[in-house]
């Protein structure tokens, strides 16, 4: 079962193709992953799928299943320094005028599911970069998306910080779709259900590669190796 499907597709920027009839579904209620090198159009596709390169696009269309709602989350968190995390979680609200007890109450269970529940009042400037991903993930979960994009929401932060927010994203979008951008072939396979390699332009997608589930067996070094060496011959 797909839950986005993109037939046909073609997008150029300028003199750049960087899709030409390209054809691709992405899976209901999975973790897939693109990894590619740097230029290669990952970020694209992503934009692409939520809809934000529509002038870029020359033919082809995009299908999405009945009710598909959009969520994003980036490398920068996107977050108003100067609004608490209170508000930062429930911007849309806090934007609009509509702040309601109940939209108050649900951002705030947002953040104790982010266990930043105890700084709420507090400005978006005086929280760290691993602190200030909890919130951008809390306004993610607010929006009560069922298909999640991620581009590279981890990559800026320290190896211990990117584990434990790996592994709190995952626990928290259980059941969603989501579709992650990241360079970081370890990360695909700690936290993909399906791997996808971008390579070339035109871009060309890889067939679905499955990575095993447990973290510490010789064939996920193997895997990440044989991962490397893709990228490697996919420098563009
Ligand atoms: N709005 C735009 N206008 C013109 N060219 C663009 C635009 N957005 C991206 N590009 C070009 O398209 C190509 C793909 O960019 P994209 O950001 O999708 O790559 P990426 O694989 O995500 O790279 P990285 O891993 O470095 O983030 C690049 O050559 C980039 O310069």
């Amino acid at each position: 079962m797909w839950c986005v499907e993109i037939r046909d597709l073609s997008l150029v920027f300028g003199s750049q193709t960087l899709f030409e009839h390209l054809n691709w579904q992405l899976s209901s209620g999975k973790w897939s992953t693109l990894l590619g090198t740097s230029g290669v159009g990952k970020s694209t596709l992503l934009r692409t799928i939520a809809g934000l390169e529509n002038e870029a696009i020359t033919g082809g269309k995009i299908i999405y299943q009945a009710e598909t709602k959009i969520a994003w989350m980036a490398q920068q968190d996107n977050l108003l320094p100067w609004l608490s995390l209170l508000d930062n979680v429930q911007l849309k609200a806090h934007l609009s005028g509509t702040k309601t007890s109940e939209t108050c109450d649900k951002a705030y269970q947002m953040l104790v599911a982010v266990k930043m529940d105890k700084h709420l009042n507090k400005p978006c400037y005086q929280l760290s970069g691993g602190q200030r991903q909890r919130v951008a993930l809390a306004r993610v979960l607010m929006q009560e998306a069922n298909l999640i994009l991620l581009d590279e929401p981890f990559s800026a932060l320290d190896a211990v910080t990117r584990h434990q927010l790996q592994d709190l994203t995952q626990e928290l979008l259980d059941n969603k779709t989501v579709l992650l951008v990241t360079h970081d072939p370890f990360e695909a396979i700690r936290l993909s259900d399906q791997i996808f390699i971008l390579k070339d332009q035109p871009i060309s997608i890889s067939a679905p590669i499955f990575p095993p589930k447990a973290t510490q067996q010789a064939e996920v070094l193997g895997l990440q190796q044989r991962l490397l060496a893709e990228l490697a011959s996919g420098e563009i």
